[in-house]
């Protein structure tokens, strides 16, 4: 049975925290592939900065170089807020031979409690988590530790780097700036 770890984000921009996060969930899951699924609407914050059809060609951009990275639009496609329930009964649906994984940071950890229908998602799939700075992965529920180096790299740090006309170099990768330098994404 193919085993495919679904990440789900903002991406707004996406960073070098995902993709080490990505990284480090594919080898040490043993993934055969990681789905990057940028959300419409996140269900637990602002809306985004930028449109969803940037945040998507951002993520490409950003995986292009990995052979088992990819994006799925499946939560962009549905234009409505995008919770994680409805996504994964979705793709179970399509995919039914396939085990997936889903993969969040140590603040969506601590943010479980909030999820909606915390429950039965537990029992659909099993989650990774990976530490982030400032968060625990100590939770209720039951997650499975992915280890990485900690990195306080946020797109929210990306963002306000690029407001005040701050370098972002070596925050995310030469070809997702270069589209945001483009389109001007977050001026
Ligand atoms: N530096 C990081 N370390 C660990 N996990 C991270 C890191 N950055 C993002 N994540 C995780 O990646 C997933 C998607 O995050 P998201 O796209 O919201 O990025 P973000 O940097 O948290 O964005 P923002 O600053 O806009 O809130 C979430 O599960 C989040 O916990
Ligand atoms: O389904 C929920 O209630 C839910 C609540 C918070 C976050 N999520 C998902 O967790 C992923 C990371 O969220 P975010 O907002 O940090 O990008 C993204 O796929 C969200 O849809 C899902």
């Amino acid at each position: 049975m193919k085993r495919i770890g679904l990440f789900g984000g903002t991406f707004d921009p996406p960073h070098y925290g995902h993709l080490l996060m990505a990284e480090h969930a594919y080898q040490q899951m043993e993934l055969d592939e990681v789905w990057f699924i940028p959300s419409f609407k996140p269900p637990h914050k602002e809306e985004a900065n930028t449109t969803a059809k940037d945040r998507v060609e951002m993520t490409r951009i950003a995986i292009q170089d990995h052979p088992a990275f990819s994006v799925h639009t499946i939560e962009v496609d549905r234009e409505e807020k995008s919770y994680t329930v409805h996504t994964i009964k979705l793709l179970q649906e399509q995919y039914p031979d396939v085990q997936f994984y889903f993969i969040i940071g140590g603040d969506m950890v601590e943010y479980l409690p909030n999820w909606y229908r915390i429950n039965e998602l537990m029992e659909l799939v099993p989650f990774i988590g990976v530490k982030r700075p400032g968060y625990t992965l100590d939770s209720i529920y039951n997650v499975e530790e992915v280890e990485m180096p900690l990195i306080e790299i946020s797109s929210t740090l990306i963002r306000d780097r690029l407001q005040s006309g701050e370098s972002v170099r070596y925050l995310t990768s030469p070809e997702v700036i270069a589209m945001i330098n483009k389109y001007q994404l977050y001026s």
